[in-house]
């Protein structure tokens, strides 16, 4: 099933006013944080809010849990607490398969996700991805940059082999794989050029640190009418030729063979995805 993961809001679980907001804000996701947004002083008051948070309906948004390093004081016992509740587990600096092998182990039955944002998991995506219990990888752009001493730019030229090895490493084994975060969350436009880069690239959506930055990716990442309405026309065009026994279709001036319908109906499925998830 095509599940829409357009903004991926996170949210420190230390706050229980903005954990109590996300029920009504329009994400595909929430991250709720247990890990870097979170003083080690509000480590344990940040679990007794997050599942006193968890006890309350979130409709169809996906929530995934985002523990600490099992190298830490917290991250055994986060995992153990939120295995059972949360549709997924997100595990942070994921340097290699093995750092997965530990969480799978507390958390029998959750889906596992990796943060990606060390230089040592950028050489391993590959590995990384094929975890049989991975289903989704979420960039880190903030650690990756502190860890190869980069500068932000609006290009993101620095990020690019990270993120360009990261998506090729995902879709290989067909997982889900957001973005990083977009720090300067007063940007409006300058969130819109990263979202849309990311888009380009094949994201699947945006991480964001704020309400106000959800509109932007749920916009960027979903089909527009224009796709949508191409994305039908090329069907009707495919099915057309191939009634008349060819394999090729001409669209706009552009051809259509097969492949292009495997897409066009994948735009179809996010629509329908995302048309389900607001009724
Ligand atoms: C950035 C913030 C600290 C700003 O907070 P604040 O000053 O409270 O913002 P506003 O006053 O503009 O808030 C307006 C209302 O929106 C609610 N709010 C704010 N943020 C969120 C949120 N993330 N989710 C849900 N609701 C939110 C406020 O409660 C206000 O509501 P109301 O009371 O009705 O007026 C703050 O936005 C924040 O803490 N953001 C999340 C930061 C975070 O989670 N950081 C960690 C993840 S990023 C990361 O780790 C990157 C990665 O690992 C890497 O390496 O790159
Ligand atoms: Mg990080």
């Amino acid at each position: 099933m095509t599940r829409p993961y357009r903004s991926v809001l996170y949210i420190p679980a230390s706050n229980a006013r903005a954990m109590e907001k996300a029920r009504t804000l329009p994400a595909d996701a929430i991250i709720f944080d247990l890990e870097d947004a979170v003083a080690p002083s509000e480590k344990f008051l940040a679990r007794d809010l997050l599942a006193q948070a968890l006890l309350e309906n979130y409709g169809g948004r996906a929530r995934i849990v985002r523990i600490n390093g099992m190298d830490t004081d917290w991250g055994v016992n986060d995992a153990r607490q939120f295995g059972q509740i949360a549709d997924a587990v997100l595990i942070p600096k994921v340097n290699r398969s093995a750092d997965l092998d530990r969480v799978a182990d507390l958390v029998p039955e959750a889906p596992l996700w990796a943060m990606m944002e060390t230089a040592e998991g950028m050489l391993n995506a590959a590995e990384i991805a094929a975890h049989p219990r991975l289903s989704g990888m979420v960039m880190g752009t903030n650690d990756l940059a502190r860890e190869l001493n980069a500068r932000f730019r609006p290009d993101r030229l620095p990020m690019m082999a990270g993120l360009g090895l990261c998506l090729l490493a995902a879709r290989s084994q067909g997982l889900v794989i957001i973005d990083g975060v977009y720090t300067a969350f007063k940007d409006d436009d300058g969130l819109r050029i990263e979202c849309e880069q990311g888009r380009d690239m094949g994201f699947d959506g945006k991480s964001l640190i704020h309400p106000a930055q959800l509109a932007t990716a749920n916009e960027v990442f979903g089909p527009s009418g224009a796709e949508l309405e191409l994305a039908l026309r090329q069907i009707a065009a495919f099915d057309e030729a191939n009634a008349q026994g060819k394999g090729v279709a001409v669209v706009d001036g552009r051809i259509v063979e097969n492949l292009h319908v495997v897409t066009a109906r994948k735009t179809i499925a996010l629509a329908e995805a995302i048309a389900n998830l607001a009724s």
